[in-house]
Parts: structure tokens; C-alpha cells; sequence
């Protein structure tokens, strides 16, 4: 099923920055002209486009709800201020589990789902997709166990010292082989922070060095193992994830690196809300990672990694990475596929190749997004401190349905 589009004449004013969009039928209709028309694409695809005297428009999207393949919900406090933000749009979420001790046990991935549906608003059907934090010492053991559980679905590769409280991770990834093969029997996906943590290796240049020295010789080696690599940032990955079979290799793209290159950290002085890891690369960059997710291609899906940090540990003298952009995620893709002319391809990346990727059912229930003006908070209060999100205090241009209009 496609996203139905549409684009009615109500009260609401498109924006007017809104850009002509390439697919056909999004393009708003001249206001003396009355049109109507369906789109090409599929049986399943509307869109009508209607002048209206005065030209006030509304477009909407109705898209089936979305998951988020990456996200960060802390515990305690953090946890209960920042996991609504996802709860209100998404079915699921892969969390992650670098907690301070991390989730490195089945028993201890159960208990912090129990904390998660505890933090849950009331009424919420927001499932959460648990995940092991792979060790030099994991055994093969504890994934029979994370299978059996029905709760664990991934086994996260954290490099150790490559990330926000990774210093507990894998060494070698050569001590881990017998977890690995078990988790092709198992078949558990793998998901992989490819960055490499040797400190002779320019921070620009870590994701690559991942993929020739660690992730294609594992590959190689081990080509029934699924794997997600997450978040990334290169085309130097986007070439490596066309070049695997799909299906067993894929990856997730966050919206800072569709959106942002990395004048956005230095932009009028250090920008410590735009640093996460891997770091922000260059335009080029960028743009390949734009055509892949936009190209239409099964192999991409959305994983937010939003990772939120107290505002007090981002703006410091040696400040954390991580953005936390969980409230502004989806009008921020629906950006990147608008400007990209694509967002009829945007509900396969938001809501299809995720659940199939990982053979699991797509969501059944839909969400709305408006084409209508909101402006993003400047901070999230939790109960000891504030978060800044994404783009703080600007306006955004797609706005979900349940989004408050703050
Ligand atoms: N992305 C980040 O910059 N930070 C993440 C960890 C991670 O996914 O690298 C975090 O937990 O803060």
C-alpha cells in the first residue's frame, strides 16, 4: 500500500517557500485553474489537486505509521520526558542499548523494556524493539536466550570507545565469531556503529576505514549474517550497501545527515547541538545519501538515533554527541523527500523496508502529515534539566498529526 496524497482546498495556506515537487501529482494546481487528476504510479496512490478561490491549499499525506530502526530513551527521568515524542508517531522503535552499565544480558534487556512500557503515556500502543550490547565476552548462549525471549530483536556492534558510552564494547571483533555464527542461526540481525576507533584515523575518515578494515571482510565471511549498518554518513557507504545482496545488508539514515554537512558544527561559531557520531561529513556526502533514500531503493530505513543529552552536557567544554531530534524526525524526512521531488517514496522508507528488512509486519494503523507551519521548541524540560532538540525554536513545514502546534 502507498502513500494517498492529497492536496484540498481547506482554510490552511501552503507555505509559500514550499518548492515545486517533480512528482506529478504534487504539484499545487495555478489558482484560476480547477484540476483534478489521479496519479500514475499505482492503484493506490490519490491525489487531486483543486483550486480554491481564494488559494488557500492544504496538502496532506496519510501514510501508514512509521518505526524508528534507531533510537535512544535513556532511563529515569530522560526516559520518561522524551519517549512520548516517539510514542505519539511511531509504532515501534529499535532502542539502543548503551545505558550506563549497558544492556549486555537478555534478563537486563526485559527489565528495561518493563521501565519503557512503564514510562508509555497512558493508552500507548507504541512497541519497543530491544537489543544486546555486543562484548568481547557475549556468548553464544545469550543469544538462544534473546531469541526465546521474544523481546530482543538485534545485537548492537558498538567499537569499543567509538561512541556515547561505548568504552564496554567490542576489541576485536575476531573474539566475537561464535556469536556471530549463532546469530545467523538464530537470525538475529547485527547492527553496527561502523566507525573505527584507531586514533591515527582522521575523524572524517572512520566510517570508511570501518567498511574496508571490519565490515566487508565480515561480510565476506559471513554473508547470511544480517546486518544494518546504522546511521550512515558516506558514500563510500551507500556504495557498499548497493554492492551487498539486499536483503542481508542494509542501513539506517538519520535526518542530520540528510540535511546537514559539516559546515553545520561550525555555522557562526561551535555548534555543539549539530556534533553527533559518526560526525557530520562533507556536502558530497550528503547528496549521495539524499539519492539512495530517495531513489525508491528497499535497502534504506528510517533510524532516527536521536540520542538526547542534557543542554548543560552539550554547551561544555568537552560536550557530548548526540541529537536529540525524536520531536522533529518526521517533518524533517518529509523535508528531505519534498526537496528531493519524492515523496511518494517517502512511506517505504519511513514504514515498509524497515519491518521487511527485519521480517516483521508492517504497522496497520496510519498517521496524517499536514502541510502547515509549526515551530519547534527551544528546549524539553525533564526532571533535572532540559534537552535541545533539533533545529530548536525554527519552523518546520510538515507537521504530524498529534504534534502539538507549539
Ligand atoms: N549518535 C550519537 O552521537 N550518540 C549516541 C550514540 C551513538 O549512536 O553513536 C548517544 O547515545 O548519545
Amino acid at each position: 500500500m502507498q502513500a494517498a496524497i492529497t492536496t484540498t482546498a481547506t482554510t490552511v495556506c501552503a507555505h509559500p517557500h514550499t518548492k515545486p515537487s517533480s512528482a506529478p501529482f504534487l504539484r499545487l494546481s495555478p489558482p484560476a485553474c480547477r484540476v483534478s487528476f489521479s496519479a500514475s504510479p499505482g492503484p493506490n496512490v490519490r491525489a487531486t489537486a483543486m483550486a480554491a478561490t481564494p488559494p488557500q491549499q492544504e496538502q496532506q499525506m496519510v501514510i501508514t505509521r512509521p518505526d524508528d530502526w534507531h533510537l535512544h530513551v535513556r532511563e529515569g527521568g530522560v526516559l520518561e520526558a522524551v519517549l512520548p515524542h516517539s510514542a505519539r508517531h511511531f509504532g515501534r522503535a529499535v532502542i539502543m542499548p548503551n545505558l550506563k552499565p549497558p544492556v549486555t544480558t537478555t534478563a537486563r534487556a526485559v527489565e528495561y523494556r518493563e521501565q519503557i512500557m512503564r514510562a508509555l503515556p497512558p493508552g500507548s500502543s507504541f512497541v519497543p524493539l530491544m537489543t544486546l550490547y555486543l562484548t568481547d565476552n557475549t556468548s553464544p548462549e545469550e543469544i538462544k536466550l534473546a531469541r526465546k525471549s521474544g523481546v530482543v530483536f538485534a545485537v548492537k556492534l558498538y567499537p569499543a570507545g567509538a561512541t556515547t558510552n561505548s568504552q564496554d564494547g567490542v576489541t576485536d571483533i575476531g573474539k566475537c565469531l561464535p556469536v556471530l555464527e549463532e546469530m545467523v542461526r538464530q537470525e538475529m540481525p547485527l547492527l553496527v556503529h561502523g566507525e573505527v576507533t584507531d586514533q591515527h584515523v582522521d575523524t572524517f575518515d572512520r566510517e570508511k576505514v570501518f567498511i574496508d578494515r571490519i565490515l566487508a571482510p565480515l561480510v565476506q565471511k559471513l554473508p547470511q549474517l544480517k546486518i544494518v549498518m546504522e546511521h550512515i554518513t558516506t558514500m563510500d557507504a551507500v556504495n557498499f550497501i548497493e554492492s551487498c545482496e539486499e536483503g542481508h545488508v542494509a542501513a539506517t539514515v538519520t535526518p542530520q545527515h540528510l540535511l546537514l554537512n559539516r559546515n553545520a558544527l561550525f555555522q557562526g561559531g561551535l555548534q555543539p547541538h549539530n556534533y553527533c557520531l559518526p560526525i557530520l561529513k562533507r556536502e558530497i556526502h550528503r547528496q549521495a545519501i539524499v539519492s539512495a533514500v530517495t531513489s525508491g531503493s528497499r535497502r534504506y530505513f528510517l533510524g532516527t538515533d536521536s540520542a538526547p543529552h542534557d543542554k548543560q552536557n552539550k554547551e561544555c567544554s568537552c560536550g557530548c554527541a548526540g541529537i536529540y531530534s525524536a520531536p522533529v524526525a518526521l517533518s524533517l524526512y518529509a523535508k528531505v523527500f519534498e526537496e528531493a521531488g519524492a515523496l511518494d517514496k517517502l512511506e517505504a522508507f519511513t514504514s515498509f523496508n524497515g519491518p521487511d528488512f527485519y521480517g516483521l509486519p508492517r504497522n496497520t494503523s496510519k498517521i496524517v502529515l499536514r502541510k502547515s507551519a509549526w515551530k519547534v521548541p527551544a528546549t524539553y524540560k525533564h526532571s533535572s534539566g532540559e534537552i535541545v532538540p533539533m533545529f530548536t525554536g525554527s519552523t518546520l513545514h510538515w507537521l504530524p498529526s498529534d504534534q502539538p502546534e507549539e
